[in-house]
């Protein structure tokens, strides 16, 4: 292990950034290892209030936060000497700000990407665009995905994740790194597997929550998880992921935690999407990122380009597009010609 893990940079100040940023720590403190975590964020009076009271109130309430973790609006501050580099902004910002960073990483840095987003246009995964804007190898980028709502973790309530990378060691270094008495992360070398669960589960959730919006009940809800779950693994293999991670935390784990619960911004998106708003009164009622939104026409074209079926997606971006009304979801998505549950 070339990486020194004493000095771990967190780019991304929200919800996800900031709880991982106090596994980090939890993790060093259990370990009995001294560990300097410095979190990024946009916004001076964030990056405040995490120096002075140890919180992040707005995405995080009360939750307090280990000492050892220090803020700056100062990019290049955070990065200095950072031996980890852990990414948790909104997918589809990523790649202008890697390019504004390249310059100020340390050398044979590993860079994790905490994200669930695939990106518009190129229909990239984070973990490709991170090695392409880096430039550096796919065994220096590593994933963590799973059943991870942000507020569940930042609580300490005991929750599994998985970490992955092609290279088994770094995964887990990584792992190693983020062990925390209430988080616990296996390893994977299957990256494609690990973020494909974590995209398209969050386009799964849109379509759950427009069930519940339209007051429909677990048999729908439990239906759509379902075949949610097969084409989300129709997809992942078509790209070369394993369909063991497809039944794991960051397969099916995932898309059960989001699904189900209203902590889920994805899930509250389609649900009042569900409820009759627009996408635009969603988008403006949405104070947190919900990468379903957009990474689902990504999702619905790296599917078409692929020749993967996947209908639920596309009934979702129908309607995101304004294109079909909530209304008309179910019957679309009821009245496709008959198969076998085991055809791929
Ligand atoms: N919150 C959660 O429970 C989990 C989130 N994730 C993923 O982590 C990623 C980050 O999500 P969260 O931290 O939850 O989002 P968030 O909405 O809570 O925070 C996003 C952060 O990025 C900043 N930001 C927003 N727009 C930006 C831009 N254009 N350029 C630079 N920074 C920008 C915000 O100021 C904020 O600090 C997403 O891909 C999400 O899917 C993954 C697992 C759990
Ligand atoms: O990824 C998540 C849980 O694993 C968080 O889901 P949301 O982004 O929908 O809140």
């Amino acid at each position: 292990m070339t990486h020194s893990q004493s000095v771990i940079a967190v780019l991304g100040a929200g919800s996800w950034g900031t709880t991982f940023a106090k596994v980090l720590a939890d993790a060093a403190a259990a370990a009995g290892s001294e560990r300097s975590i410095r979190i990024w964020g946009r916004r001076a009076e964030v990056v405040e209030q995490i120096n002075t009271k140890h919180r992040n109130e707005q995405y995080l309430k009360d939750t307090e936060l280990p000492t050892c973790i220090t803020a700056s609006t100062d990019v290049a501050e955070v990065l200095d000497g950072a031996g980890i580099v852990i990414l948790a902004v909104p997918a589809q910002s990523l790649r202008p700000q890697l390019r504004e960073w390249k310059p100020l990483l340390a050398p044979g840095v590993v860079v994790v990407s905490l994200m669930k987003g695939l990106e518009l246009g190129t229909d990239a995964r984070m973990s490709e665009v991170i090695a392409e804007e880096f430039d550096i190898p796919a065994a220096r980028v590593a994933v963590v995905s799973g059943p991870n709502l942000a507020m569940e973790i930042a609580r300490e309530e005991p929750t599994a994740s998985v970490v992955a990378c092609s290279d088994e060691a770094t995964a887990v270094s990584i792992a190693v790194c983020c062990t925390a008495p209430y988080f616990r992360p296996y390893t994977s070398t299957d990256v494609v597997g690990v973020e494909i669960g974590g995209i398209v589960k969050n386009v799964i959730a849109l379509a759950v929550g427009i069930c519940e919006g339209r007051q429909m009940g677990d048999n729908t809800k439990a239906s759509v998880i379902t075949r949610g779950l097969a084409e989300t693994s129709r997809l992942a293999l078509a790209l070369g992921g394993q369909a063991h991670t497809m039944a794991g935390l960051a397969g099916l784990g995932d898309l059960v935690a989001t699904c189900s619960s209203p902590l889920s911004r994805n899930h509250t998106a389609g649900r009042l999407l569900g409820e009759g708003l627009t996408l635009e009164q969603v988008t403006e009622r949405m104070t947190q990122t919900a990468e379903g939104i957009k990474s689902g026409h990504a999702v619905h074209e790296l599917a078409g380009k692929l020749g993967v079926e996947m209908p639920i997606t596309a009934a979702v971006v129908a309607v995101l597009e304004g294109k079909m009304s909530v209304d008309d979801l179910g019957p679309r998505l009821l009245a496709r010609a008959l198969k076998s549950e085991g055809d791929y």
